[in-house]
């Protein structure tokens, strides 16, 4: 299996390659030169087995050979054996045609963890082979931070250095960054918006000289493997459903667009999907774009779902390069006039693939406390904003016969705060949580300028003195 860059300029690379390299050479994302099809046999022998050997047979085919069954295999295994719930990622029926499929049972209480705690073993793995050492960097919004510095904590061949919006995190996400010890570990509140750490990140790829000197790679979901290991529990779920015996649906809370990319991925390699349904919160730009055909960044307003508060989605891009045939030049010519102008025009045989897979629909903040009180109140279950934006989007789009399945990307203590407001319920954390919250926090503030990063990166990186 090889991988091109969705802009179509940097070296065609192998599975282990794309894995270290983060952004592509040319600032585009990896995406695999082909999807491995899954006929219905193949869909329905899932049912039934465990999460892990669903995982190893989704994930498999786009190794292409470089990681051994056995070592890959081994990887997985352990990465879901701190997962808290026995089916990893195990489906509640909320209403008649309403399922929630709950990713947050890993460490850290988000999605985020089904994939980097798999990342984190098989970065480990092709460095260790390698000889190498890496400097981690990675842009949150609350949740991948967490879960990133969990994966990658006391880990001997990487340094990780996070940035996340000052002041913009809940006090649960804050302290996942923060408390941890380990000398490897660096948290960077940057005075800024998601987007702006977002953007230092991709520029601090974009600067080949700092790039080469401290080994950049990269954890965000422009890493395809964070995408590659969420698939699987999109099959995981289907199959469990009827599929693929019959069609399910999926609604996603949206923000970077990785999490319902896998959908699509999932959908080219022979899953059953009626609609792959995008949520947002009022930073709605993904939403406006299924609407109108036209992507156009508007301030970030802070919600009560605030790691969904994004106007660039980063693997919107991905979605773009399948739209338009893989064309470089086009992404590429949307990515320029994104960046000189903030917004670009898709063209209308783009758009009309990507609306015969995807429906949008957003959720305002008072919906989103209404959805948790409402939810409570009917089923009895306790969902987080995000969630619950979800939700609120999935009921516009039921179908009979369809089942509808909601991801559930963080648990609610991570938002007690708003989830209180909302229902008057504040969720605990898992015992095993507990003692960070009094836990000594250690955290850099720094300017929201590239410069100063890459300045304390380079005093502070291992990975410097690589000797390669
Ligand atoms: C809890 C939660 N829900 C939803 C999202 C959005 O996911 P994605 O960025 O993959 O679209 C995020 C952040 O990524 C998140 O942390
Ligand atoms: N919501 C995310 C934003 C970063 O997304 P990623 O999937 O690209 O890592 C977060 O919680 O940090």
């Amino acid at each position: 299996m090889k991988y091109f860059s969705t802009r179509g300029e940097a070296p065609v690379l192998g599975f282990s390659d794309v894995l270290l390299q983060g952004l592509a050479r040319d600032g585009g994302l990896y995406l695999p030169e082909t999807w491995p099809q899954f006929d219905a046999a193949k869909i329905a022998s899932f049912a039934g087995k465990p999460y892990e050997d669903v995982a190893f047979e989704v994930i498999q085919p786009f190794v292409g050979g470089e990681i051994s069954d056995a070592d890959l295999q081994g990887m997985i295994r352990d990465a879901y054996a701190s997962f808290r719930h026995k089916a990893v990622t195990p489906l509640v029926q909320i209403a008649p045609n309403q399922f929630v499929l709950e990713l947050f049972h890993g460490p850290t209480l988000a999605f985020k963890d089904v994939a980097m705690q798999l990342l984190g073993r098989l970065m480990d793995h092709v460095l260790t082979k390698r000889g190498l050492r890496a400097t981690i960097v990675g842009a949150t919004s609350g949740d991948t931070g967490g879960a990133a510095i969990e994966a990658f904590r006391g880990r001997e061949r990487t340094d990780i250095f996070i940035l996340f919006p000052d002041g913009r995190v809940s006090p649960v996400q804050r302290r996942q960054m923060t408390t941890p010890s380990e000398a490897n570990v660096h948290a960077l509140a940057l005075e800024g918006n998601f987007d702006d750490c977002q953007t230092i990140v991709k520029g601090m790829f974009n600067n080949f000289p700092f790039r080469d000197r401290v080994a950049l790679s990269g954890v965000n979901s422009i890493n395809w493997a964070r995408i590659l290991a969420q698939i699987v529990y999109y099959f995981v779920s289907g199959v469990a459903l009827g599929a693929p015996n019959r069609k399910v649906s999926f609604t996603v809370p949206t923000g970077n667009f990785g999490d319902i990319f896998a959908g699509y991925a999932a959908m080219q390699m022979g899953l059953p999907v009626d609609q792959l349904i995008v949520a947002t919160n009022v930073n709605d730009i993904l939403a406006r774009t299924l609407a109108t055909g036209r992507y156009e960044m508007k301030g970030v307003t802070a919600t009560t779902a605030p790691s969904m508060d994004i106007q660039i989605s980063s693997n919107f891009e991905r979605l773009l390069s399948e739209a338009s045939g893989r064309d470089g030049d086009a992404v590429r010519r949307m990515m320029s006039q994104l960046g000189q102008s903030g917004s670009f025009t898709i063209d209308d045989e783009a758009m009309a693939k990507i609306r015969a897979a995807f429906a949008a629909g957003r959720c305002g903040i008072e919906e989103t406390a209404a959805t948790i009180a409402g939810t409570l109140e009917e089923s009895g279950y306790l969902l987080d904003p995000h969630t619950a934006i979800g939700v609120h989007v999935a009921k516009a789009h039921d179908k009979p016969g369809v089942p509808m399945i909601v991801l559930g990307t963080a648990h609610p203590a991570k938002f007690p705060d708003a989830v209180e407001a909302a229902c008057g319920i504040r969720p605990e954390l898992p015992p095993q949580l507990q003692p960070m919250m009094s836990a000594q926090e250690r955290q850099t503030v720094l300017a929201a300028d590239q410069k100063s990063v890459e300045r304390h990166i380079e005093d502070h990186a291992r990975a410097v003195h690589n000797e390669v």
